[in-house]
């Protein structure tokens, strides 16, 4: 297992070049927010935009649009009920995220076999949360193309099939692979898989333990996987840097809020990109 390192980040989130506008930084679409998850799909809305994505969509109820609206004007919204708009929309995405807040009915389920049959290469896919639950109910083929799935341990074992107990990196690594996709399992300490290596996160605190703080890096990795090459790379920049925002408000804050983290990101983006490392 290698640690994620600060010089990974800083050689991945680098300045950006001036002549450039909001087509170079990502397209991303969110489909996730139910009727009683509206703040799991805002929460990762949120951290996509503040890690840079250069335009935003939410596919959500229509019960969350004002609520999203009032806290992140940025975003459009389409309601995820209408589904040929919404796959029509798909197609000129870079990045696709589902699942925050999607919930587990028969909708949800139907919303993810059109998005995951929708879906090609060069889009990049992030599923998380509910969509996790459900693909671990009913496996589905999943497109040839970039795709990171972002378990916490049980639902990495719905997921994998592996207990909690024994979900140890070999393990884990096995499963990766036999899924064939980069794996985040997050815990205490988060590890990635991917087909040729394991990775750890050295960072991360029990204050994070608050609803929403894994939508709100699925939102990060979603905006880091838009603007950022490497797939590998700006994965493992988003957990990192994930954790260390919290970390540093952990210093003096008993627990830290998702969208404390959110709002951060852009600091910690600049003071990364500002480091000059060898290439
Ligand atoms: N404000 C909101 O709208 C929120 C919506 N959420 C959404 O709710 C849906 C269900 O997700 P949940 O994760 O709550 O429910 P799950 O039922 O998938 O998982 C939660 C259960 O897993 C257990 N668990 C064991 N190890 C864990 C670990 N390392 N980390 C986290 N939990 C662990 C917990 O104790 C809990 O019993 C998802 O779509 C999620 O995005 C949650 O993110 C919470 C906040
Ligand atoms: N004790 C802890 N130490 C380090 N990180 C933690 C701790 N508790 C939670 N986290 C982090 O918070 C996030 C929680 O994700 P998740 O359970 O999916 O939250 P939610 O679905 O409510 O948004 C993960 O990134 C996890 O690593
Ligand atoms: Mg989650």
């Amino acid at each position: 297992m290698q640690p994620i390192t600060a010089e990974i980040v800083s050689r991945t989130i680098i300045k950006r070049p001036a002549d450039s506008h909001k087509g170079n930084y990502g397209r991303v679409m969110l489909i996730g927010g139910n009727q009683n998850f509206g703040g799991a799909i805002i929460m990762a809305a949120t951290a996509a935009t503040y890690s840079g994505a250069g335009l935003v969509t939410v596919a959500t109820d229509p019960s969350n649009f004002t609520s999203l609206h009032a806290r992140l004007p940025e975003a459009m919204v389409i309601d995820y009920h209408q589904t040929d708009t919404l796959l029509n929309m798909l197609t000129g995405m870079d990045v696709i995220i589902i699942g925050p807040g999607l919930g587990t009915d028969t909708i949800a389920d139907q919303l993810l076999t059109a998005v995951i049959a929708a879906t090609h290469a060069p889009q990049r896919l992030v599923i998380d949360g509910s969509a996790l639950t459900l693909l671990a109910q009913q496996p589905r083929s999943l497109p040839a193309t970039d795709i990171v799935v972002t378990p916490h341990q049980m639902e990495w074992q719905r997921l994998s099939g592996i207990a909690i107990k024994d979900q140890t990196p070999t393990a884990n690594h096995d499963a990766q692979k036999r899924l064939g996709v980069t794996a985040v399992v997050k815990a205490h300490r988060t590890t990635i898989y991917t087909d040729e290596r394991v990775w750890f996160n050295p960072g991360g605190t029990p204050a994070m333990a608050t609803g929403g703080m894994g939508d709100t890096l699925a939102g990060m990795i979603g905006g880091f996987v838009g603007q950022f090459d490497d797939f590998t790379a700006a994965i493992l920049s988003a957990v990192y840097l994930h954790s260390a925002i919290a970390d540093d408000l952990a210093a003096t804050r008993y627990v830290v809020l998702p969208h404390q983290i959110s709002t951060r990101i852009p600091t910690y983006m600049h003071r990364f990109s500002q480091i000059e490392r060898p290439s």
